[in-house]
């Protein structure tokens, strides 16, 4: 008898976005299994946080379909914020509020939430408790939308550019923080710049390149389908530029896709 696959957590199909004309987001399908860590990896302007803002429901896709868990993002809002946590690149938080009131304002929202203290305590940030957001500094603010994203023990969490700007005691922090998830089962769909980030946490990933996914598979079969030794490599080898430099759309580039599998 074979056991069915289990459904994805995350699915999404043919997603396309664009701005003023252009794509931004050019026909992308992914597919996360539940308690995965997924990469999204790519340079500046790759189309990565527009994908997973479509697939978290904060924007609303040209053509193709999201589901999380089976629900439509946009039209089961309500469900999907109870199983969904969104930490995103800018936030859109209240700057006079203290880290504690912004805490006890998301718990609200649940009807089991992850008591405040916890919550404050798993992203370190006990001490800061009665300091206001806007005083806090960009590494501090980045992990009080961590602590949000987690406020109602989601069973799916989209990171955006988790660890961009902190220090390395910081990010190794964060990164105890996601294998943690892992370990609970936790479905995580990871944004990163950073090769060393998405190799040490990511099952698999996704490369993105001009609003193309080029390549797909673990960080070990992309670099063996490249021929190259690192992943670092591999991207260079797909894309024809570094991580920082910015994706401008002007330059040619390969759109095959290197299924890695
Ligand atoms: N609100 C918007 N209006 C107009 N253009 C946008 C908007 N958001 C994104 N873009 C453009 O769409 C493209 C993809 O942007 P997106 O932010 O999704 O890429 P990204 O891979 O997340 O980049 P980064 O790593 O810099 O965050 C870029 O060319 C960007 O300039």
């Amino acid at each position: 008898m074979t056991i069915p696959a289990p459904a994805p957590a995350i699915l999404a199909e043919n997603l396309r976005k664009s701005y003023r004309g252009r794509r931004a987001v050019d026909g992308i399908t992914l597919s996360v299994q539940p308690g995965e860590v997924m990469g999204v990896l790519g340079a500046n302007g790759a189309g990565k946080t527009t994908t997973v803002e479509m697939i978290g429901g904060l924007r609303t896709p040209e053509a193709g379909t999201v589901r999380v868990l089976g629900l439509d993002p946009r039209h089961d809002r309500g469900a999907v914020r109870q199983v969904l946590g969104v930490q995103l690149q800018q936030s859109y938080l209240h700057g006079a509020l203290t880290v504690a009131e912004l805490v006890d304002l998301y718990r609200s929202f649940y009807p089991d939430p992850v008591p405040a203290e916890e919550l404050v305590d798993r992203v370190g940030l006990g001490a800061q408790r009665r300091t206001r957001f806007e005083k806090l500094s960009g590494g501090q603010q980045q992990r009080v939308s961590i602590a949000l994203a987690l406020a109602g023990r989601p069973r799916v969490v989209i990171l955006d550019e988790l660890t961009t700007g902190l220090d390395p005691r910081a990010r190794r922090r964060l990164w105890s923080l996601v294998e943690q998830m892992r370990d609970d089962g936790v479905t995580v769909l990871l944004v990163s710049h950073a090769m060393d980030e998405v190799e040490h946490l990511c099952d698999r990933l996704v490369v993105l390149d001009a609003g193309r996914v080029i390549a797909r598979g673990t960080p070990g079969e992309i670099t063996s389908a490249t021929g190259t030794p690192s992943l670092e490599e591999a991207f260079l080898a797909l894309t024809g530029r570094d991580l920082d430099e910015d994706d401008d759309g002007s330059t040619e580039k390969s759109t095959t896709e290197a299924e890695a599998h």
